[in-house]
């Protein structure tokens, strides 16, 4: 429709349930549980809009209970990726031509159907397939995927209602193309939410996406492809396609049309993917963008004038709630020795309140490590540790593959500032303590921004203004994420757009119209209303 400007709803951040013992919202979310846990999904490849059954099968198991199935799923050959570029492609006129503001309908429409219907069945999913707590599930499959959508619709509206400069005789207009190509989306398995924004934040810019969404996140991002289809989204716009990695990734970066990749994982598989668009730049039409968001190694800072039990409790909760699987989540802590007697008796104070199990029983505050890979790969480093005399487990340690891959929150001290664990992105609950001399603070920053690759998120706790001061500006470019006086978890859509700088990635700041402006590719039209007829200067016919 024409002939009106729209101004979209105001977006808002979607509020949690809390799930309390008793609540209705506690019941409806257990009886989703029971109805997925009890049924055995056969989840196809969704291209153009079509279900493909391939029958080359993979299983999806609950991490806390690998021997119960959730789902048969397909995986996408070469010939399925190449019909799921071709559908994305297909698509692209149709969508990229639709109005702004009938986008931006869709995707109000599919937050609306999360606070609502979709609440329990994509936490449910999210718990079972993700082994998340209630808690957890809902901050990310509910919260932060409505968000994303509202917002990002928002976002949109903004960036198309920046344009240049004009005069009286001419008009200067930026139109906000797409991309021309299709976008590949890769998502990891550790946010619902991030599976949902890596392939909808192109889409709602007028592109066409294939996703790749991770083996181990699958339950939950079926879920999400059903609530674009109730929500109207057309097909063909976002193509869902299961796939090993290596392959899908061979496939999709080849094509001379691929446009943009929009990647949350790991930093080695990104820069792979990186590489490998280098060798290409020959075979496309467009200069491809690249957006990467990858590991880290957070930290926490505390400063000798802390309060310890606002210390203690963001180091707990940031290390180990959703055991420790989020890019964000604290795995090094620097503490000053005057008070570290202190902070340790807090810490392990919180440490004994903590259940680790079934995340179907809500007393649990963590459940099981996504695979067995990460579980072994885990008990390695712990191992390590065990091992040297440069470091001590003072909290857990343990592990148990039996039922589900369960490993207890394990702190270790280290006496070295470089120990492995203090410098290697581990992904599981295992967080390490360095313990600094007071008057070594200088020194321990030196050594903070030294000793890992990543620079994602950190945080400090100091009531000294002064120390809050010199820390923030010494700490620089530690973090693309920094928190004073607060855990370095939990950024909100709008509030703290979220990405880090070195090897956690491009920055692109998920979460914010920064990360949308590389979704377009801006084309300056100027309209002249009184063109010049006399092509010579003033001064050409006398001296
Ligand atoms: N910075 C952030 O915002 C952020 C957010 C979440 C997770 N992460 C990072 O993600 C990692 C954990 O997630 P993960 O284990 O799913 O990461 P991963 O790198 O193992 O996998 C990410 C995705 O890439 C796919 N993949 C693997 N090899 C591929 C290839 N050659 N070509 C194309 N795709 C390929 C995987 O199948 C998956 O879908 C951690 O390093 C974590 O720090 C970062
Ligand atoms: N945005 C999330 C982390 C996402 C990565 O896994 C947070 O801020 O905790």
């Amino acid at each position: 429709m024409t002939n009106a400007l729209f101004n979209l709803p105001d977006s808002h951040n979607e509020p949690a349930v809390s799930y309390a013992p008793g609540s209705p919202e506690r019941a409806r979310l257990k009886a989703e549980l029971d109805r997925q846990y009890n049924q055995v999904l056969d989840i196809p490849l969704i291209i153009g809009g079509e279900e493909v059954r391939t029958g080359n099968l993979l299983t999806a198991v609950c991490p806390h209970e690998h021997g119960h199935v959730l789902a048969h799923v397909h995986q996408a050959g070469e010939a399925e990726i190449h019909l799921a570029i071709q559908a994305a492609l297909d698509a692209k006129a149709d969508w990229e031509n639709t109005p702004w503001e009938e986008r931006a309908a869709i995707f109000n429409r599919m937050a609306s159907l999360i606070s609502t219907k979709y609440r329990y069945i994509l936490n449910a999913a999210t718990m079972l397939g993700q082994s998340k707590t209630a808690h957890q599930a809902e901050i990310d499959s509910t919260c932060e995927t409505a968000d994303f959508f509202r917002y990002n619709a928002k976002f949109m509206e903004q960036i198309y209602r920046q344009q240049p400069l004009s005069t009286d005789h001419t008009w200067n207009r930026v139109h906000y193309r797409a991309l021309e190509g299709f976008v590949f989306a890769v998502s990891p398995f550790n946010f619902t939410a991030i599976g949902a924004n890596l392939a909808t934040a192109p889409a709602i810019m007028g592109n066409t996406v294939v996703w790749k969404p991770a083996s181990t996140s699958i339950l939950s991002n079926y879920y999400l492809m059903e609530l674009y289809k109730e929500a109207g989204l057309p097909r063909g716009v976002i193509n869902f396609v299961p796939s090993r990695g290596s392959l899908i990734g061979k496939v999709v970066l080849d094509h001379p049309s691929f446009a943009g990749l929009h990647f949350t994982g790991s930093t080695g598989v990104f820069n792979s993917m990186w590489k490998t668009v280098g060798g290409n730049l020959e075979k496309y039409r467009i200069y491809p963008r690249l957006v990467g968001e990858t590991g880290g190694k957070d930290y926490i800072l505390v400063h000798h004038s802390a309060d310890l039990v606002e210390a203690a409790t963001a180091i707990v909760r940031s290390s180990f709630e959703y055991q420790g699987q989020k890019c964000s989540a604290c795995s090094r802590v620097y503490a000053p020795a005057s008070k570290w007697p202190q902070l340790r008796e807090l810490i392990l104070g919180m440490m004994a309140r903590i259940k680790v199990g079934d995340v179907r029983d809500f007393r649990n505050y963590m459940g099981a490590v996504i695979d067995e890979a990460s579980y072994d790969a885990t008990m390695r480093y712990i191992g390590l540790a065990q091992e040297s005399p440069e470091a001590e487990i003072i909290w857990g340690g343990k592990g148990d593959k039996s039922v589900g891959w369960f490993i207890e929150p394990t702190i270790i001290v280290t006496t070295n500032p470089k120990f492995i664990t203090m410098e290697e992105e581990i992904f599981a609950p295992v967080l390490s303590v360095y313990v600094y001399e007071d008057e070594k603070l200088d020194e321990t920053i030196r050594v903070l921004d030294g000793t890992s690759p990543y620079a994602l998120t950190g945080a400090i706790f100091a009531r000294n203004r002064y120390v809050v001061n010199r820390l923030t500006a010494a700490l620089a470019n530690t973090a693309g994420n920094f928190y004073i006086n607060d855990k370095c978890t939990g950024a909100v859509v709008g509030h703290q757009p979220f990405g880090g700088a070195r090897a956690s990635g491009t920055n692109d700041k998920a979460g914010s119209f920064l990360n949308l402006i590389r979704w377009t590719s801006p084309r300056t039209i100027k309209e002249c209303f009184a063109p010049h007829r006399d092509f010579a200067y003033p001064f050409m016919e006398e001296e």
